[in-house]
């Protein structure tokens, strides 16, 4: 496959190093130096960019023709609009805020135990996020899915960075240096605290997903997430 990089930063050089592996070619890279870029000899594209320029990014692979998956956080006010802008070119979408195998285990995960815990109110929920300290957003996309389906399946309303008010979910978003990503939630009442960690050793689980992600959009047409790719949830 040909696979166009729209950022080659940490995550573009880890998709770069297990793509060369599975036998793709890496025909465009793209930084912040890259002045004009063209799709045409790509199959598929993978943005691991920047907030700021993740959107338009993801529309010129969509002007382009060029299947996109994106892994880029803290642009998803946008998503809905990137959503539209697909289905009106018929093109081929996927955003995950995060990619690895072991993460989309832990959501479904994290979706069981709140719809356990939802029956039992002496407990409250907390999240913490330990992230490296060139994160740009926080709390990281991951802990805003998590949060966003705890939400869905709990009375809670709202996940807030800030001290937490009653039925909204404490994010606590810490940066320490080459943290590659940890995501804990816990459940706490006077007695007694549960609670489910992951932790990610590398950045190897998020660029092997994104590539099976890209592999497995390369032929399709529509918008998907991960539960399609994995078949999982
Ligand atoms: N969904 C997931 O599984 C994961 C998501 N992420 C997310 O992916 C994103 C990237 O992370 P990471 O690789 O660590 O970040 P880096 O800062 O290491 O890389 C960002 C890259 O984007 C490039 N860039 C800057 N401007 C543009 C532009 N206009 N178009 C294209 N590329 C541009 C930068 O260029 P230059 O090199 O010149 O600075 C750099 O190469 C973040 O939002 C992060 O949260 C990260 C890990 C996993
Ligand atoms: O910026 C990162 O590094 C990561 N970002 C993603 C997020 O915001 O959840 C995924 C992963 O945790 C690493």
């Amino acid at each position: 496959m040909n696979i166009a990089l729209l950022g080659y930063g940490k995550m573009g050089k880890s998709i770069e190093k297990i793509a060369l592996e599975r036998d793709h070619q890496i025909v465009l890279k793209v930084t912040s130096e890259t002045d004009t870029f063209d799709l045409s000899g790509a199959d598929v594209a993978i943005d691991f960019s920047l907030p700021s320029v993740a959107v338009k990014n993801i529309k010129r692979a969509l002007d382009s023709n060029v299947p996109i998956i994106s892994g880029t956080t803290g642009w998803l006010d946008d998503y809905n609009e990137v959503v539209t802008y697909c289905e009106q070119r018929e093109g081929s979408f996927l955003y995950a805020s995060n990619f690895s195998l072991g993460v989309n285990l832990f959501f479904e995960l994290s979706k069981k135990l709140s719809q356990l815990m939802s029956e039992f109110k002496a407990y409250h929920v907390t999240m913490e996020e330990i992230h490296h300290t060139q994160k740009l957003d926080a709390p990281s996309g991951t802990a805003i899915s998590l949060a966003e389906a705890i939400i869905a399946n709990t009375d809670y309303t709202n996940w807030t960075l800030k001290e937490a008010k009653p039925k909204e979910i404490h994010i606590e978003a810490k940066r320490i240096e080459n943290t590659p990503g940890t995501h804990e939630i816990s459940y706490h009442s006077d007695i007694d605290t549960i609670s489910i960690k992951h932790i990610a050793h590398s950045r190897a689980g998020f660029a092997l997903g994104a590539l099976i992600a890209a592999e497995w959009i390369s032929d399709k047409k529509g918008i998907f997430t991960m539960k399609d790719v994995l078949n999982i949830g």
